[in-house]
């Protein structure tokens, strides 16, 4: 089967690494098959220095890959999927998801070891919700500034002394090569992590089969369910990474075990949430442990949220 495929990708490090990922897996399980990288600028790389994305919602960093796809200028699109949206536009769909990197989130300063180890007021750089809540709620003296921009920015904006540490994905860091700056490992129980958090997708046309076939190699089955369930509990809370909505599943045997968290932006209250299900229940059960938190009160969290959401 020789055809060739070419990948949508956005420019920054991360998603390069990403997209040459894909190519050398490709490539490696396909001899013969020609892969190149088609590189573009999504709408949230424009509007990186937006305090707060009041610029469209879901979807900022995957628009113009899907345009590609649909257009037939690329044929698959390479996610982190974390930034995918719930849904997809009519004619593309996920039809791979790739082993998990670490999906934690990581702890990183030039002078401190971590979370415990700040002194009282020290300044914490993220611009994740998700991540400010669990933070406020251990240490409320903490304050969180603004911090936006590819991981090497972050990391010279750290470098630079406006912050005294700042919270990444473990993933990102690992992947370009930066896994020595990561003084903690922030454990799920202290900073659940967002859906699709460490993993990548692949999305393609819905009609082309045979390209399915040939991404069918890098698809990992437990990745895949684990973020199924995580996926279905951010659609049911209408949710993406741009809310202070966390969930993580991992496998305990033939069973998921889900953790689901909406968290009052200021720490003020987690709402937690958690079960167990079959694996082929995926779906269900991040639905089940999305509806126990909004038996709790996460819907009034997130409707005062969703008029001034941040951005990852
Ligand atoms: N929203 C940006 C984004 N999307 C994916 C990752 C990290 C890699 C991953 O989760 O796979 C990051 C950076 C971060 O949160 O530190």
């Amino acid at each position: 089967m020789l055809r060739e495929i070419r990948i949508a990708t956005r420019k920054s490090a991360l998603a390069l690494w990403q997209a040459e990922h894909v190519k050398a897996r490709l490539e490696q399980a396909h001899p013969g098959l020609s892969v190149s990288l088609v590189p573009m600028v999504s709408r949230g790389d424009k509007l990186l220095d937006a305090p707060l994305a009041k610029i469209g919602g879901k979807g900022l960093f995957v628009k113009e890959l899907e345009t590609a796809l649909l257009e037939n200028e690329a044929d698959i699109a390479v996610h982190s999927m974390k930034d995918v949206p719930m849904d997809f536009p009519e004619g593309l769909g996920l039809f791979c998801i790739c082993e998990r990197e670490d999906p934690r989130d990581a702890f990183v300063s030039n002078h401190f070891e971590s979370i415990d180890a700040l002194p009282a007021g020290s300044v914490v750089g993220t611009s994740s919700l998700r991540r400010q809540a669990q933070l406020l709620a251990r240490r409320p003296d903490l304050k969180i500034q603004f911090l936006r921009g590819n991981v090497n920015t972050r990391l010279a904006k750290l470098d630079a002394g406006e912050y005294d540490a700042i919270i990444l994905a473990a993933a990102g860091l690992i992947r370009l090569g930066f896994e020595s700056r990561i003084r903690d490992s922030i454990g799920a129980e202290h900073s659940l992590p967002a859906g699709g958090q460490g993993a990548v997708g692949i999305e393609c046309r819905v009609a082309d089969s045979e390209l399915h076939a040939l991404l069918a190699p890098l698809n990992h089955p437990e990745t895949a369910s684990r973020v199924t369930a995580e996926r279905a509990l951010n659609k049911h809370l209408n949710g993406g990474c741009q809310v202070p909505i966390a969930c993580y599943a991992i496998h305990e045997g033939e069973q998921l075990w889900l953790r689901g968290l909406v968290g009052e932006p200021d720490g003020s209250r987690l709402l937690r949430a958690e079960q167990r299900a079959a694996v082929e229940d995926a779906e269900r059960l991040g639905i089940e442990v999305a509806e126990a938190l909004l038996a709790q009160g996460a819907g009034e969290i997130l409707k005062a949220i969703y008029g001034e959401a941040s951005v990852e």
